[in-house]
């Protein structure tokens, strides 16, 4: 049995920081774990411009605790609306600091509501991003009151990504936090510019979570956890070793109040203990050997960026997760709050 795991320190592909007072309470569990994270861009108001953008990032960039300034990178992305501008895409590639241009179907998820309407009708900004080499990263849902919400998943990647992969073959996208084994045999069947983020809890968990003893609201997220043969999937093309899956947290904090609420918004927090939750999941699989591919090497080599050069220690050592945590003048309920994590990330520089 393994006791000790050191790693390259490893990125999150798929984050969610919010804004404003609750601003450095999320940054601080995710720059004590990761040296660079891609950020969304779904606040109220969205970020849709570079300015925006770069406002949003200097404002990450102050939160981040005096203990880890500097050792900490937000990679920033733009909402794509149904206004957005063509030019803006080249304004993106050329300020250097934007990686990716966010697709949510109007109504998808949380905060979508200025999301894209109808893939027509932002297509001349697809075709600039494939044009400049921009990654496109996909909420992919549709929003069909007719479709299952456990079939929405696969039901876009036929409808609307297919498609769009055969218009734009060269488009880069990212298939953000696959929920299904549909979306597994999708992304391994497309090209070499397509891949796809996986979270922890979607490795871990599959829908029973929801309903385990009642209704529990902190499992609740978009896209939804799904049957357990889907978990497996997932679980199975983590462990591959196959490049176009990567790490992607989509830790999402919501205030307590939001989520234990008779209309529960969606989204797991989980940037508290995220790589000791992903850990857990690759040791069940029988895979920690491929645990550092998976969380530190695939997602930059997508992204065109370094491998990071420092490196961390995860030991098997429990400890118990709080009951919750600060959130500016509120608190959040973290994934396995009051429960044990067996992995632990160590603080070797003394400022973990
Ligand atoms: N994943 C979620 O359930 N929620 C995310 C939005 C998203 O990533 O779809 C959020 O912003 O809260
Ligand atoms: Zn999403
Ligand atoms: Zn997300």
């Amino acid at each position: 049995m393994t006791d000790a795991l050191e790693l390259v320190r490893p990125d999150d592909w798929h984050l969610h920081l919010r804004d404003g007072v609750v601003l450095a309470d999320a940054v601080a569990h995710t720059a004590r774990q990761f040296a660079r994270a891609i950020v969304m861009p779904n606040l109220k108001p969205p970020v849709t411009r570079v300015e925006e953008a770069a406002a949003y990032r200097a404002r990450i960039v102050a939160a981040v605790p005096t203990a880890l300034a500097g050792r900490f990178t937000p990679l920033m992305t733009l909402y794509l609306t149904d206004a957005t501008a063509p030019e803006e895409i080249a304004r993106a590639r050329d300020c250097g600091f934007v990686h990716g241009v966010k697709l949510y179907p109007a109504g998808a998820t949380t905060n979508s509501q200025s999301g894209v309407t109808d893939l027509a009708r932002v297509l001349p900004v697809l075709e600039a991003m494939q044009a400049l080499g921009l990654p496109l990263l996909v909420h992919g849902e549709v929003t069909d009151p007719g479709v299952d919400v456990f079939d929405r998943e696969a039901v876009f990647l036929e409808r609307h990504l297919a498609p769009l992969l055969e218009r734009l073959p060269d488009l880069r996208v990212v298939v953000e936090h696959i929920t299904t084994r549909d979306a597994v045999a999708f992304v391994r069947a497309a090209g070499p510019k397509v891949a796809a983020t996986i979270t922890a809890h979607h490795l871990l968990y599959s829908r029973n979570a929801m309903f385990t003893g009642g209704i529990c609201p902190h499992y609740y997220c978009l896209p939804v956890l799904k049957r357990e043969l889907h978990r497996e999937a997932l679980l199975a093309a983590a462990t591959s070793g196959e490049a176009k899956f990567f790490l992607g947290t989509d830790s999402a904090p919501h205030p307590r109040g939001a989520k234990e609420s008779a209309c529960g918004c969606a989204g797991m927090f989980t940037a508290h203990a995220a790589i000791e939750l992903y850990a857990e999941a690759f040791e069940r699989a029988g895979a920690l050997a491929r645990l550092e591919g998976f969380a530190s090497r695939f997602g930059p080599r997508f992204y065109d960026l370094p491998v990071n050069t420092e490196t961390v220690r995860l030991e098997r050592a429990a400890w118990d997760v709080p009951a919750s945590y600060p959130f500016g003048r509120d608190e959040l309920v973290p994934l396995r709050a009051g429960e044990r994590i067996a992995w632990r990330l160590v603080d070797r520089a003394g400022i973990l």
